[in-house]
């Protein structure tokens, strides 16, 4: 049986007077992959803020495995095992590629760590940086400093970061936003390679890294999740269709 890695019950958000989030439930099983997708505005990102604890909801209920988490703060979730990185990239440009993993070892490591403590620990720390480099295939780039990094590159090592402190489920908002084609594809590998076991969840507006990286999708559209299934299913859904993704699709095919 698989266990609820995150569960979200009848989720709501307010700014001012105005219902963003109007009502959202979710399940996601543990190792799942789930693609959020929507319209502009639908709520995406608000939702990802509501998981990772950036806003509280309104009213209703996050659960990380079975825990509630929703009013916590984000490093509370974050060390709690949810993980989560950002559209705005947020490593350190004039560290080398290795310092960079290792902050991101580091600070999961956290404050509740003594001086003496944090010595002993940071061959760990460096130990599991040199893995990181490994599993993002920057190896070569060690002591490069991130601000010469390629975009991809400097994308892969945000993951690297993301999942750094070993969280078991990872939120990535649009993880190949700005990439070529090819780029895209090799990100969706590494994504995959790197998650394998975890629990992920993405927004994406990339609709071949949807149907690529993705077990199910949820589509939100004003505030509301409209569907959550398999790709296939969500695909051959009348009212996603109607909705959303008719249109997206055709917008998409035109293009290529
Ligand atoms: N802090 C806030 N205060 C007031 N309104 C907000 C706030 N954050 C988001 N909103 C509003 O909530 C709605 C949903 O925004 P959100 O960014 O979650 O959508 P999204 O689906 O992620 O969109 P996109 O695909 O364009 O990133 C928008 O109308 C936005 O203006």
């Amino acid at each position: 049986m698989s266990s609820v890695a995150l569960e979200l019950k009848d989720v709501r958000k307010s700014f001012g007077r105005t219902e963003i989030i109007r009502g959202c439930s979710l399940q996601v099983n543990q190792g799942e992959r789930v693609a959020v997708i929507g319209p502009n505005g639908a709520g995406k990102s608000t939702l990802f803020n509501l998981i990772s604890g950036r806003f509280a909801p309104t009213s209703g209920q996050v659960l990380l495995h079975g825990h509630r988490i929703d009013g916590r703060k984000p490093f509370e979730i974050n060390r709690l095992g949810l993980s989560r990185s950002f559209q705005i990239t947020n490593i350190f440009p004039k560290l080398s590629v290795f310092e960079n993993l290792r902050c991101g070892v580091l600070w999961s490591l956290g404050y509740k760590y003594t001086f003496l403590k944090f010595l002993a620990d940071l061959d760990d720390a460096n130990e599991r940086a040199e893995q990181l480099l490994h599993m993002i295939h920057l190896h070569r780039k060690r002591d490069v400093l991130a601000i010469n990094l390629t975009y991809a590159e400097q994308r892969a090592l945000e993951v690297g970061i993301t999942i750094a402190g070993g969280a078991s489920v990872i939120l990535l908002d649009e993880p190949t936003a700005g990439m070529s084609r090819a780029e895209t594809r090799r990100f969706i590998d590494l994504i995959k390679e790197v998650t394998t076991g975890k629990t992920l969840l993405t927004v994406e507006h990339d609709m071949g890294v949807v149907f690529g990286l993705a077990d199910k999708i949820a589509v939100v559209v004003y505030g509301e999740i409209i569907a959550y299934d398999t790709p296939e299913q969500v695909r051959a859904n009348q009212r996603v269709q109607e909705a959303y993704l008719g249109s997206i699709i055709a917008t998409q095919q035109e293009g290529r």
